[in-house]
């Protein structure tokens, strides 16, 4: 499977690092490709690193005025002309779509993605990997939004939520089985 990954490009501790190099060796254990922004910085740096050690391919899709930070042993390398034209590719490049912790940029990919589901423009799986509780402010306010009548549909059918590496592979096994079942057959 492709899977998108958005997350820092900043450099953290151990308490974000670990758990990033987990997800990163269940990806690339688990025979998949991770598709992210293609650079050689911080918690990027990290996951890619982990991907390649465990056997996973990289794809980045980069942009030019990161042109020169760009990681130089990827499988593919695409580098797009803006921003907007890079968060297009990440996605359609993806069967999937995974959020580690981030700023701004991580932020504002994740609400995109969201945000295009949530109008039905696509259906690939989004999840929020809530590392050490770094995302408990975000779901907090995405559920009052649910609560309020902010949301045409249930937060659960937008984006699931996952403590560990573990727990998103065993969801996006579980969104890809479902996907292939005919019509009408219940689910697990
Ligand atoms: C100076 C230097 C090493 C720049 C590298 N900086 C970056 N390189 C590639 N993608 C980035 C960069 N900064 C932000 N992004 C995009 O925004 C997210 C990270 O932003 P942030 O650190 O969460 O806010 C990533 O998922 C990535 O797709």
């Amino acid at each position: 499977m492709h899977i998108c990954v958005f997350l820092s490009a900043a450099d953290l501790g151990e308490r974000y690092t670990r758990p990033a190099r987990e997800f990163a060796e269940l990806l690339g254990k688990g025979g998949h490709t991770l598709v992210w922004g293609g650079s050689d910085s911080g918690l990027m740096k990290v996951v890619a690193d982990g991907v390649r050690a465990s056997g996973g391919r990289l794809v980045g899709i980069s942009v030019e005025l990161l042109r020169e930070h760009a990681r130089e042993d990827t499988d593919e390398l695409v580098i797009t002309e803006n921003l907007a034209e890079r968060k297009a590719l990440l996605l359609s490049r993806s069967e999937a779509i995974v959020v580690l912790a981030g700023g701004l940029g991580t932020l504002d990919e994740a609400t995109e993605v969201l945000e295009l589901r949530k109008h039905g423009l696509h259906r690939k799986p989004v999840v929020l990997l809530n590392t050490e509780g770094f995302y408990d402010g975000l779901i907090l306010q995405l559920r009052r939004m649910e609560d309020e009548g902010f949301l045409p549909l249930p937060l659960t059918d937008l984006v699931h939520i996952a403590a560990d590496g573990a727990a998103v592979f065993a969801h996006l096994e579980e969104s890809a089985a479902s996907d292939h079942r005919p019509p009408g057959t219940p689910g697990p």
